[in-house]
């Protein structure tokens, strides 16, 4: 379900499976297989031709497979060959062969007035090796400047697999509708600039079962990763069942970021919900009055889950508090402002690594690059090793926010989350996060559980939303929580049944 494979995973499962295949199977099998995806997506018989671009590895070799099938059901083809210096791959030289004997054209550069049905982006897969440039990088210029369905061979050309980032400084990429992927799925088609570049994503496992997979350490962040968590609730219940929640921050002017983590709380289940300021704040929420409000210095956290940061600030006061609830047993969801005082300070560094409670860190890559010690862009250069490094660091679960969410957990295991849209990147939205995590710890969610799931709601909540056609530009972070809301309860109504005892 869902495992996504490194560049050096999907190798070695490439080399053991065709040591025990004729030459050329797989390549063979990839052409089949993208073949069929491209007929599926011309939709019969074209008016216009299908323009198949090859470039000079193994990648170039499924192109040429592409191009023979596509003429061979009568499809008009013309290819486009940057060819290697040295001797192409047997598979590639045979599929060459094959393209060469069919109906297919060749031209040395994409016909200026070509009309396309389809083109093809056979230039570079998993074997890119550095940012695109001369006639390469002409090439994807000039694909992506016409308006038609573009359909990647494995990975769109220039997107690094494991990343997905478009190898630069100043990269270019294949902007594709849809990739078709070989063997299995990529991290880099799921984050980072993977969603924007890979389109729809299909796998083609080529015969290759899972039993001759690798073991895969990373997911993509799917319902069957945590939905057993979702319990129905009891008639005999009572809001002491549901935990209580204390969002701390609220400094001067920025008193709407832990209303907007509290209401996420309390629209996602939380029994209580409390908002414990760090200045003197509102006395109350009108819209939801629900809330209850608190000084934060005064305030007795115990027996709640704490969700440190909305617009906590940096005052002494703020670090005061930070510390006390470091070192309490309180679970803790830690975001904003409070990681960024945990990255200005070893000793608060050294109390939360020794907490034996559950810690949720929700940074976005500017933070986490803080707690690294290093820039947003080696944060993002490389998203599941920075948030593997952060979860390793401080044994705590990590939420690296972004397109294509990383989740990563202190023992290693890794998810990327596919939900989600632009209209999460406007303000309040990480607070509306941080207070739906610590919501479902508050409810007893394990906090792998809990991380995974409120990442998921969270952005399925937002393209509920801009389905219902609001946003993704103008979307509000205020509009998040019922809409969480709907998601949840939709997921527990879907929850997976176990038989026994009525289920609390
Ligand atoms: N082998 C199989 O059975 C199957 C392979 N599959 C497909 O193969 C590719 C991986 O093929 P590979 O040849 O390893 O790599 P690529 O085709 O992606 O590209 C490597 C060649 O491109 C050159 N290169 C790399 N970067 C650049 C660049 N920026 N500019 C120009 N040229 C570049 C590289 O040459 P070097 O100079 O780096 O030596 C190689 O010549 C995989 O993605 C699949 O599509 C299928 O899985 C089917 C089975
Ligand atoms: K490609």
């Amino acid at each position: 379900m869902g495992a996504l494979y490194s560049v050096a995973e999907i190798r070695q499962a490439e080399q053991a499976a065709a040591a025990q295949l004729p030459p050329g199977a797989l390549m063979q099998r990839a052409g089949q297989a993208a073949a069929r995806i491209a007929l599926d997506l011309l939709g019969g018989a074209p008016a216009r031709p299908v323009l198949v671009l090859a470039g000079p590895g193994n990648n170039g070799g499924d192109a040429f497979e592409v191009a023979a099938n596509l003429a061979q059901a009568g499809v008009d083809v013309a290819i486009v060959h940057i060819a290697c210096e040295g001797e192409p791959s047997a598979e590639t030289a045979h599929a060459l062969g094959r393209a060469r004997a069919s109906t297919a054209t060749f031209a040395d550069s994409i016909p200026d007035d070509g009309q396309w049905s389809l083109i093809v982006d056979g230039l570079f897969g998993i074997g890119l090796a550095r940012p695109l440039e001369g006639a390469a990088r002409a090439m994807v210029e000039a694909v992506n400047a016409v308006d038609c369905t573009v359909l990647a061979l494995d990975v769109p050309s220039g997107l690094d697999a494991d990343s997905g980032a478009v190898l630069g400084p100043d990269g270019v990429a294949v902007i594709a509708t849809h990739t078709v992927t070989f063997i299995g799925d990529k991290p880099g088609l799921h984050t980072y600039a993977g969603r924007d570049y890979a389109g729809e994503v299909m796998v083609a496992r080529l015969g290759i079962d899972e039993a001759m997979m690798p073991g895969a350490s990373i997911h993509l962040n799917e319902p069957p990763m945590f939905e057993l968590a979702f319990v129905p609730r009891l008639h005999a219940s009572h809001k002491g069942s549901f935990g209580d929640v204390a969002v701390v921050g609220g400094a001067h002017g920025m008193a709407g970021a832990p209303i907007l983590a509290a209401r996420a709380a309390l629209f996602s289940g939380a029994g209580r919900v409390y908002v414990a300021s760090v200045d003197h704040g509102p006395a109350y929420d009108n819209v939801q009055p629900e809330l209850m409000f608190r000084d934060a210095a005064t305030h007795n956290f115990a027996g709640s889950t704490v969700v440190a940061g909305p617009g906590m600030g940096d005052s002494a006061t703020a670090i005061r508090i930070l510390a006390k609830l470091l070192d309490g047993e309180s679970p803790l969801v830690l975001d904003a402002d409070a990681i960024n005082l945990v990255a200005a300070s070893p000793d608060l560094q050294s109390r939360l690594s020794a907490r034996h409670a559950p810690s949720i860190l929700t940074p976005h890559p500017l933070e986490a690059a803080r707690l690294l010690g290093v820039t947003a862009g080696v944060v993002q250069g490389d998203r599941l090793e920075a948030a593997r490094e952060i979860a390793a660091r401080f044994d705590a679960f990590v939420v690296l926010k972004g397109s294509g969410t990383v989740i990563a957990m202190p023992d290693g295991e890794a998810a990327i989350n596919p939900t989600g849209n632009p209209g999460l990147a406007s303000a309040g939205t990480g607070d509306v996060l941080a207070g739906l995590c610590g919501s479902l710890l508050a409810q007893g969610w394990p906090a792998r559980d809990a991380a995974l799931a409120a990442v998921w709601m969270h952005g399925q909540a937002a393209d509920r939303l801009v389905a219902q056609g609001v946003g993704p530009i103008g979307l509000t972070a205020g509009e998040l929580p019922a809409a969480i809301r709907t998601v949840l309860n939709r997921m527990v109504a879907q929850r997976p049944k176990r038989g026994g005892q009525p289920q609390s």
